[in-house]
């Protein structure tokens, strides 16, 4: 195969998905709801940070006038030494009091930015929280974790130095021009020749610039996730023999970051001398005009001076004013993005007058329950059901036909698109969505496990709980046995992915999780799939203690485990089609005896 080829094939297989609009016009509206988050800083550091700006502004415009026309017109040609010895100590003066207000602007201003990120950061996380699955279904978690740090990051420097930089610029700029015009009209005329020249460089060069930081942002993103893919991975990646291809591409956006990097800072370097050489037109003009100027006594050398002095000062803000507007320009891409997740509704949301209950019974109904996760295809097709206080009840079908679906709808992860789910008696939307899920746990086949210690981990539902309640616990289900084997007990380090835990070992750990949560109401999805079938005798031991005085559903494949519940309920595409204990089942002769007859062949042919 060709090298190009196979790269293609390559880049076909690792496809990322990244946030390409980076940047978007000037939005108002945006900006006006972006700039309410400097708001509860309006008394404080904002008006302090406003007002170093105006005096360091005010006196970087002062001091030429007194170094031009004060001192070299008035002191040193009149020759007056009283004057001069004011002026020295005036300018001292002005520029002790311009060092001490920049140190405190430079303090201010960072902390005004730093804390306005801290504020929205914490905004869109709370907020992020609050969201139902379908939001989650829908996004990445790498996506979230995007927005959450880099377009925040992105907003960082506009709220630093940005809008405030915005408005010292601006002032410095008309202060200067002016001034120019004042000292001398002609002169200042004659410089603005290169204004446009100056425009181009801010705003085409300056694009240019700006495009190649894009990109560069781009491929960083994607090796980004490129590592993040790769590192999580890596087990079926090594399994797969997959190594070489992997180090291909990684290699091929490496190559492209390195380049975007190289072509973006060669536009970088061409940018300051650019205005380096407007700026030495400019002076050429001022020695050249300017002399004539002073040959015919239309100005003095002083004013000269002064003039090239605000000359110098000229080109500053100009050229910065064009920074300012590339970081707009950006944040308006990233603020939109921010605010897309903050405008995102809870769907699953809290009644106006919720009904707290504190002491659930357990008794659960659905009444004529349909859902659709998608608005289209429906997963539950009116589906009615009772399971009373202190029953287990097992939920059985094929793939797909609904069982996890029910689950959710119980913990009001969703909410029913026609019927009513009832808890003790109550529409589950009227209940407190807080007092509703602390009742319930959730035990899943993939054991969530968070960094941080066996005992944490175990504590995460009750974290009140003494270390005495959390080793009974996991007494209780039988954990204990493999954490006294660990290292370091109920106190080892354990982390998502870190596999110090067998499968087996992490859904003890939830076992001993979920009783100590003390729930009302168990939901365990595939919880004993993956466990051997000789700790599987352990695990039948632990259930017994966990599903002792509550309301239990069981989601099970494997039928063993799930003999003796109370209810058996029998779902295909989102129907019940039997229900009954296993007894009943089996006489029945309908779908449940088949699936145990299936897998009863399996067993044997294993
Ligand atoms: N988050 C989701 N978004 C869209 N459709 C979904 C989502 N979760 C499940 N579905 C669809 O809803 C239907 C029922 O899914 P559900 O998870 O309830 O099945 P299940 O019986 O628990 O299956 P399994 O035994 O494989 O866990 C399926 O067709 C599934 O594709």
């Amino acid at each position: 195969m060709q090298k190009k080829e196979k790269q293609d094939l390559i880049k076909q297989r690792f496809y990322y998905s990244t946030d390409q609009i980076i940047e978007k016009p000037f939005n108002w509206k945006q900006m006006g709801r972006l700039m309410g988050y400097i708001k509860p800083y309006s008394k404080n550091l904002l008006p302090l940070s406003f007002l170093t700006v105006i005096l360091t502004t005010i006196v970087r415009l002062i001091v030429p006038i007194l170094i031009g026309v004060y001192t070299l017109d008035k002191a040193i040609v009149q020759k007056d030494l009283d004057l001069l010895w004011v002026l020295v100590g005036s300018i001292f003066g002005l520029y002790l009091v311009s060092y001490v207000a920049n140190t405190l602007r430079i303090r201010w201003m960072n902390m005004l930015g730093q804390n306005v990120i801290y504020d929205l950061r914490k905004h869109l996380f709370t907020h992020v929280q609050s969201l139902s699955h379908r939001f989650f279904d829908s996004r990445s978690a790498g996506s979230i974790l995007v927005r959450i740090m880099n377009d925040i990051n992105s907003l960082q420097e506009l709220f630093t130095s940005g809008v405030i930089n915005l408005l010292m610029d601006f002032l410095l700029l008309i202060g200067v021009i002016v001034i120019l015009f004042t000292i001398s009209p002609p002169l200042a005329l004659a410089i603005m020749i290169i204004l446009p020249v100056m425009f181009f460089i801010s705003t085409s060069l300056r694009k240019k610039i700006r495009r190649s930081w894009q990109t560069v942002r781009l491929k960083q993103s994607m090796l980004n996730s490129h590592l993040n893919e790769s590192i999580q991975g890596i087990r079926v990646t090594q399994a797969y023999t997959q190594e070489k291809e992997n180090i291909e591409f990684f290699d091929g956006i490496n190559t492209e970051n390195f380049s975007s990097w190289q072509d973006a800072t060669q536009k970088n370097a061409v940018f300051r001398p650019f205005v380096e050489m407007t700026n030495a037109i400019g002076t050429a003009i001022l020695i050249w005009f300017g002399a004539s100027l002073i040959a015919n006594e239309s100005i003095t050398i002083g004013e000269f001076v002064s003039f090239a002095f605000y000359l110098g000062m000229f080109w500053e803000p100009i050229s910065r004013l064009g920074q300012v507007y590339n970081q707009l320009l950006m944040g308006m891409a990233s603020s939109e993005r921010i605010f897309e997740f903050l405008d995102e509704k809870p769907i699953v949301s809290e009644s106006d007058d919720p009904v707290v209950l504190l002491d659930m019974k357990g008794d659960i109904a659905f009444d004529k329950v349909e859902f659709s996760y998608d608005g289209n295809r429906k997963a539950l097709k009116g589906v009615s059901l009772q399971i009373a206080s202190g029953q287990t009840v097992a939920l059985v079908g094929h793939t797909g036909s609904g069982k996890t679906t029910i689950a959710n709808l119980i913990s009001r992860f969703y909410d029913a698109t026609g019927g009513e789910v009832k808890i003790d008696g109550y529409n589950i939307r009227d209940l407190s969505i807080g007092s509703l899920r602390s009742q319930i746990s959730v035990v899943l086949q993939d054991t969530f496990i968070f960094s941080g210690t066996i005992m944490e981990n175990i504590r995460f539902g009750r974290p009140d709980a003494a270390d005495e309640e959390v080793i009974a616990a996991a007494e209780a289900v039988g954990a204990d046995e493999f954490i006294k084997d660990l290292v370091n007990g109920y106190e080892t380090e354990v982390e998502e992915r870190g596999n110090v835990l067998s499968v087996g070992e992490r859904q003890l750990l939830s076992f001993a999780r979920a009783i100590l949560a003390d729930p009302k109401i168990l939901i365990l999805d595939e919880a004993t799939a993956s466990i051997d079938t000789e700790s599987e005798v352990k695990i039948q031991q632990a259930l017994k203690t966990l599903l002792k005085g509550r309301t239990a559903i069981m989601i099970a494949h494997r039928l063993s485990t799930i003999r003796e519940a109370d209810n058996i309920i029998v779902l295909d595409h989102g129907n019940i089609m039997e229900q009954g204990n296993h007894e009943e089942l089996m006489k029945q002769q309908g779908i449940y005896y088949e699936l145990v007859k299936a897998q009863f062949r399996m067993l044997d042919a294993g």
